[in-house]
């Protein structure tokens, strides 16, 4: 990345800027081809017409106390400048806000684009990572600003060279002032906006956090045992403490603007005020003509018009531009895993084999694994048991390539996965994982995210087969049917268009989900039944056993009585295979597995005797 990872208030240096402001060039010009250019003429345009209007108006008011000359066509002159004064800078807006809108879409669309290519889960467990998201997200979304600083830094520079020449040819002196007086006004905004993007980069994780508890407070997933445990009021507190730690830093970053920003306008109006009464005396001792005096008091105002906008621009355009090294730090960060772009994933045939495989999340967290050898042979059922934290889910990760192993290797069919593009060997994989989503769209569209070219038919089949099919086609509006009552408001489909399923429901449709990956080279089964009634969960695993016959799956549960049947059970322990074999086998050897085996058919024998 461009930008350094941590949080302590950090110098956004020239660098950074100067590579911000290439990549936001270049978007823009590429989203808005045809509308830079016309920009780009209306703003000098507009930027020439209050000069033409005070150099027309000297000679206007010279001719006319001179007493001497035609005035008629510089009389039209003035009209046209006038108009175009007033004109443009509607029509500049409006060119500056479609650029903006287009670069922003384009933007929008290739920051997700960056954070979709990342192979892994590691950047996204990254605080850094997901504070730079979403300023990132901020810094696109203020594209069309950074499209106004360009706008007006070109703006400013143009009427700025037009009154300064202008105020040249009248008193070179006072242009030295009028310039000198300017000079600090620049220098410090522009300090003042790196140390102001340095602040608000520092106080970032308080918004991280504000942001948690106020999903926390509003969102429906804790708002029960909120309610029940009565902590509202508590977690409120939280979101408050950040919200005023953040607070303090921005009225220490304002308080410091407010000081410098007195000063200098203070010197900006000493020196307007010096300039008016010397070209008054200078008019009086007949060294300026009465045209000049109204020259000269445009070009003052022009100038100091033109550096305030110049400031603004540089200030704002540079403040928009260092919030912009967020989106440049996102589209340019490398992936958080290596990444195959060649080769493919052959069809498993042999099977799947960890070879000491050692992994831990952190240079700082415990091992996970270490030194696991397991192997899936293909066409085999193997379930995978062992107590919390054994590290059971984090196999499953691994074998689907959201992280790498610290040593070793993981090998389909023979072929290191690091070596495979990642899209491709995910294509031979279908899964239900432990932690799976409940996508908040239509009942079709949960379960077509398995297989976005599944037809109707076969959407339906899955859902069948997972046993959902009948609760969805009783739904208001079938299986298109909104599984959420969350887009209601503003949906002409009506209010009982929103649908709210229980948890068994939902996992059984995300059974469908996976069950609509027909044909993949290994099944996922990471807890497949831990929300169901006994009956559903007894239905689903006949189904799951008839799924599997003939395929490779890879079966997690703590019910032993749902992986009995499987070809092969691995125990897990200690970041290593403690026991293998046959549900039967592993029963004689009477070991670990032995022992809970017994315990919780223990429980239910007591429960029915
Ligand atoms: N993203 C993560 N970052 C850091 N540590 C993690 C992460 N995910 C899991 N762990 C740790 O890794 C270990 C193994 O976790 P894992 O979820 O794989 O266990 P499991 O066998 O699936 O457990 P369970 O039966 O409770 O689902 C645990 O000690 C856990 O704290």
């Amino acid at each position: 990345m461009t930008a350094p990872e941590d949080h302590g208030e950090r110098r956004f240096g020239a660098r950074a800027l100067r590579a911000s402001a290439a990549e936001a060039i270049a978007l823009i010009c590429r989203a808005a081809p045809v509308e830079v250019p016309v920009f780009l003429v209306m703003t000098v345009a507009g930027s020439a017409a209050p000069i033409a209007t005070a150099w027309l108006t000297k000679l206007v008011i010279d001719r006319l106390t001179g007493g001497h000359g035609e005035v008629g066509v510089l009389a039209l002159g003035l009209a046209a400048a006038g108009f175009a004064t007033a004109a443009l800078p509607a029509a500049v807006r409006y060119a500056r806000a479609q650029i903006g809108r287009a670069a922003s879409l384009a933007g929008t669309d290739r920051l997700f684009a960056a954070a979709e290519r990342q192979v892994g889960l590691r950047s996204f467990e990254d605080p850094a990572y997901q504070d730079r998201l979403r300023l990132a997200q901020d810094g696109v979304r203020r594209v069309p600003e950074i499209v106004d600083g360009f706008g007006g830094v070109l703006g400013g520079v143009l009427s700025l060279t037009g009154f300064l020449g202008s105020l040249l040819v009248l008193s070179p002196a006072m242009t030295g002032i009028v310039l000198a007086a300017a000079l600090p006004a620049i220098v410090a905004e522009t300090l003042l906006t790196r140390r102001r993007t340095a602040m608000e980069w520092s106080i970032e994780h308080h918004h991280r956090r504000e942001y948690f508890y106020g999903q926390l407070l509003t969102g429906t997933s804790a708002a029960t045992e909120i309610r029940l445990f009565g902590v509202g009021a508590f977690l409120r507190g939280r979101m408050m403490a950040e919200r005023r730690a953040a607070n303090a830093a921005d009225r220490r970053m304002d308080l410091r603007e407010l000081r410098t920003e007195g000063g200098l306008t203070a010197l900006g109006a000493a020196v307007a005020g010096a300039g008016l009464w010397w070209a008054v005396n200078a008019a009086r001792h007949g060294t300026l003509s009465v045209g000049d005096v109204a020259m000269f008091l445009a070009a003052v105002a022009g100038v100091q018009a033109a550096l305030a906008t110049l400031t603004n621009a540089v200030s704002g355009g540079q403040a928009r531009l260092l919030a912009f090294t967020h989106f440049v730090a996102v589209v340019r960060a490398p992936s958080d895993l290596p990444r195959a772009e060649t080769g493919d994933a052959p069809p498993l045939r042999r099977g799947i084999e960890f070879r000491d495989v050692w992994f831990r999340y952190g240079d700082d967290l415990p091992w996970v694994f270490t030194g696991l050898d397991l192997t899936i042979p293909h066409g085999h059922a193997v379930a995978l048991v062992g107590l919390n934290g054994a590290g059971k889910t984090t196999l499953v990760k691994l074998l689907c390539r959201m992280y790498d192993p610290t040593r070793g290797q993981i090998l389909w069919d023979g072929e290191d996965i690091r070596d495979i593009p990642p899209e491709k060997l995910r294509d031979r994989i279908s899964a239900v994982f432990q932690d799976h989503m409940n996508y908040e769209m239509s009942a079709r569209d949960n379960i077509a995210l398995g297989d976005l070219t599944a037809t109707d038919e076969r959407l339906e089949a899955a859902a069948r087969r997972a046993g959902v099919h009948d609760r969805l086609a009783a739904l208001p509006n079938g299986y298109a049917t909104p599984l959420t009552r969350m887009f209601a408001l503003g949906d002409d489909s009506g209010p009982a268009s929103g649908v709210v399923l229980s948890g068994g429901q939902w996992q059984r449709l995300a059974l469908a989900r996976a069950l609509v990956r027909e044909n993949r080279d290994l099944m996922i089964l990471d807890e497949p039944s831990s929300g169901l009634d006994p009956e559903a969960e007894h239905e689903v695993h006949t189904l799951m056993r008839e799924h599997r016959r003939g395929g490779t799956s890879l079966l997690i549960s703590h019910r032993l009585s749902a992986v009995r049947d499987a070809d092969r059970v691995i125990v897990l322990a200690d970041g290593r295979v403690a026991e293998e074999g046959t549900h039967d086998t592993l029963l004689a050897a009477d070991g670990g597995y032995a022992r809970l085996f017994r315990l919780q058919a223990g429980g239910y024998q007591e429960a029915t005797s």
